[in-house]
């Protein structure tokens, strides 16, 4: 057998062969001339090139992480990009393709084919190790060796963190994998606990669809929607460091007009806004402001008199109120209709002089921009309560009363006003870009109005969606993913496919955060986590008074150890930690307007979804609780953002397991988590869909040989929680 230190020479030739062939391509890509058949095709050849060597690795970059043995002998090395040599020979080969796809899946189980999975340890493109994998060997021993994490993935988690996430092309572990490469026609819902890598895997997902399915995506078909501008700050630099730079990505909020936005709005209002029967009344106020002709409309061109009966002019209005299509298009087609009877009774041909039936047109069918209109809306009362009809209360209607401001342009809209913006946009003009693949992060909080947001852009049905019902939080805190899908196109299967393995958090922090599950989400499985971290997370029980003092101290001592920080603080401390940081002179990065960059970080728990730091402060958990009705899933938030670092500071409790007042001083009701009633008339349908759902949970779950005893298992579970008595012979659960 060769020396360790033979084969690595050997390896590194390989390596020094493709990065030389990869400069050449580079050079090929820059030289090519632009001369094309017209300019728009030049244009077109211009910009691929530019992705193509944008999605290059830099000539410093290692050109693969990777090499896989076939049975047959054949040896391929999997990278970022596909290199070729002069004679178009494959030195490297992309991770997207399916022969890349066998670096991820092969697994003592099924070992697809290969004897050997190396994964190498580079510096730039210096080979500095290897570990193999030799799948004969394994076999036998390990069981399950697709959830180990091996050396090369818990290199890759302990490094430091930057604010803004990595590709993790290199380490994608199995299971990832599977939901990377699940077909694109279906919506696929990606749950798993935090740091399980659900962002990451999206994102790759997006990336691998791109590649194996250019015939029917191209970059700008897809859009990837994030709960807020840190996190899509957060995120945006994976899909350009994969090569696909033209992906849309915007916050949630931005799926509607540009208009000022900031207003602070009650829990309860936000709750009413984001139901979906706001749809309807906004459809109704809308139709109600389309006028009635009068008994007779006269008009005066060129100083002769044309009079149109209103009987007519009425049929012409109903007929457009009836047409398909959105109400601008709906206003032209009875701008026509008018235009045609002001001619048939002797009226000028010419369009541009038919300023009287613009007049006319506009009092019965006035233009309307989305926040003009429901501004008008929120500010009348009588109109509000025609159009809420019987889906509404009076005293929700009362709640939607407001009086706007007194300019249009010095309106501030919540961001409950958003998806009813963009309803209205939708309901008026009707032209919502449209996507062919949408990818929705931390979609457990989305109301029915942000979701239809979302389907709206939906020109095939196909969606990922991700998210932790655990850290649902919020007015629409959800306990069941059909809360979500129900607001989502119907076209296409729904299989919602689980994470398991926690990559972010050490042992320690989530066992302590693994404290509130039982009271905040009972039904949520946990995590299994892969890693230890450095330290037990640091417990500082103060007096009030020095709370922020000790804050600040903690974040100077992380900040000296080169640690990307994140202080994670409630609004009702929010003025003191400000004012200690200020004090000690340490500069710090707001969430809250999308900056991620600095080294210390100052986020709210609802702003913390998503992200991460290598150290984080969470500031007094009682207040915490108490932000939010569905308190302990936002404490869990806070407490599950650290990669290795945690400390709680608290005058209070550092764990408060009882319900906590409210800034009210009332005890927040916890919501029932409602497990469904057996529902005899349950449509076969809805089974099916059940079925296939567990059926792809166990299939992306366990290996084949394990199937029968996970069901026999699973069936054990149903029993015990039906307080059926268990058939003899069925498996016990352990
Ligand atoms: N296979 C992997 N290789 C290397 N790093 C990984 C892998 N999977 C996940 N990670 C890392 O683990 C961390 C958590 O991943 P990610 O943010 O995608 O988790 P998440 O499930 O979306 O978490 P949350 O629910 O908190 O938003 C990230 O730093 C990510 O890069």
């Amino acid at each position: 057998m060769e020396s360790k230190a033979a084969e690595l020479a050997a390896e590194q030739q390989h390596f020094d062969l493709a990065r030389k062939h990869r400069e050449r391509m580079r050079t090929e890509l820059g030289e090519a001339p632009d001369a094309a058949a017209n300019a728009g095709t030049g244009r077109r050849l211009a910009l691929f090139r530019r992705g193509r060597k944008e999605a290059m690795g830099q000539p410093d970059q290692e050109v693969a992480f990777g090499r896989i043995d076939q049975e047959s002998d054949e040896t391929f090395y999997v990278g970022r990009e596909t290199i070729f040599d002069d004679q178009r020979q494959v030195l490297v080969v992309n991770w997207q393709t399916p022969i890349g796809t066998l670096y991820y899946e092969a697994s003592a189980e099924d070992p697809r084919g290969l004897t050997r999975k190396r994964t190498f340890r580079c510096e730039g493109n210096q080979v500095l190790d290897f570990d193999d994998l030799v799948f004969q060997q394994l076999a036998q021993a390990v069981a399950q060796l697709e959830e180990l994490p091996d050396a090369a993935l818990l290199a890759e988690l302990d490094r430091e963190r930057t604010g803004a996430m990595r590709d993790i092309v290199p380490t994608i572990q199995a299971a990832q994998s599977r939901l990377i490469r699940a077909q694109l026609d279906q919506i696929l819902v990606i749950e798993g606990g935090p740091g399980t890598g659900k962002t990451a895997v999206a994102l790759h997902r997006v990336s691998w669809l791109l590649y194996n399915h250019r015939d029917r995506l191209r970059p700008q078909d897809v859009l990837v929607v994030g709960p807020h501008p840190a996190f899509t700050r957060y995120i945006r630099s994976v899909l350009p460091s994969l090569g696909d730079t033209d992906v849309e990505q915007l916050d949630i909020d931005q799926l509607g007009p540009p208009v000022q936005r900031g207003r602070a709005e009650d829990p309860e209002l936000r709750r009413i806004k984001g139901e979906s029967r706001m749809a309807g009344l906004l459809a109704r106020a809308l139709e109600a402001r389309i006028g009635t002709p009068e008994p007779a409309e006269r008009m005066l061109f060129d100083g002769r008199f044309i009079t149109l009966p209103g009987v007519e002019v009425a049929a012409a209005v109903a007929e457009a109120r009836q047409a398909t299509g959105p109400y601008a298009q709906r206003r032209q087609r009875l701008r026509a209709r008018l235009a045609d009877l002001v001619r048939e009774r002797g009226g000028p041909p010419d369009p541009e002089r038919l300023g009287p039936v613009e007049n006319l047109l506009e009092r019965l069918w006035p233009l309307q921009s989305a926040p003009a209109f429901l501004r008008g809306l929120y500010g009348s009362a009588a109109r509000l309560a025609a159009a809420g009809g019987d889906d509404f209360a009076a005293d929700e209607l009362a709640r939607l009363h407001r009086r706007g401001a007194d300019r249009l342009s010095e309106e501030v809209w919540s961001a409950a006003d958003i998806p009813l913006l963009d309803e209205l946009e939708e309901l008026l003009n009707g032209n919502s870009r449209r996507y062919r693949h949408i990818v929705v992060d931390e979609a457990q909080d989305l109301s029915p109005m942000q979701l239809r947001a979302v389907a709206r852009r939906s020109s095939t049905g196909s969606l990922t969606i991700v998210g932790d019902l655990a850290q649902s939080t919020g007015a629409w805190a959800r306990d069941h993913w059909e809360e979500v899908t129900d607001h989502l196109p119907q076209t296409l299967p729904i299989v919602v496919l689980g994470l398991r393995y926690g990559y972010r958090v050490p042992r320690q922090v989530y066992e302590l955060a693994a404290e509130l599950l039982p009271i905040a989400a009972p039904n949520v499985q946990q995590t299994r986590v892969v890693r230890d971290g450095p330290a037990a997370p640091g417990r500082y029980v103060v007096e009030r008074g020095e709370r922020a003092g000790r804050v600040a101290q903690l974040a100077r001592d992380h900040l000296a150890a080169g640690r990307f920080v994140g202080i994670v603080c409630p609004a009702a401390s929010r003025a003191d930690i400000e004012h200690a940081l200020h004090a000690n002179n340490l500069p710090w990065a707001r969430a809250d307007q999308g900056e991620l960059e600095r080294s210390l970080n100052l986020v709210s728990p609802q702003e913390a979804k998503g992200l991460e730091f290598d150290a984080v402060i969470v500031v007094e958990p009682e207040e915490i609780v108490a932000e939010d009705p569905r308190g302990h899933r936002l404490l869990f938030v806070a407490l599950t953002r650290t990669i290795r670092y945690l400390d709680v500071v608290c005058a209070g409790d550092v764990l408060p397991l009882a319900p906590v007042p409210d800034v009210t001083g009332r005890i927040p009701r916890q919501r029932a988590v409602i497990e469904p009633d057996p529902d005899p008339t349950v449509e076969l349908t809805s089974l099916d869909r059940l079925a296939e759902d567990l059926a792809a949970l166990v299939t992306g779950g366990a290996p084949v040989p394990m199937w029968d005893e996970v069901l026999q298992r699973t069936a054990a579970i149903l029993d015990e929680r039906s307080g059926r008595p268990r058939p003899k012979g069925r498996h016990h659960r352990p």
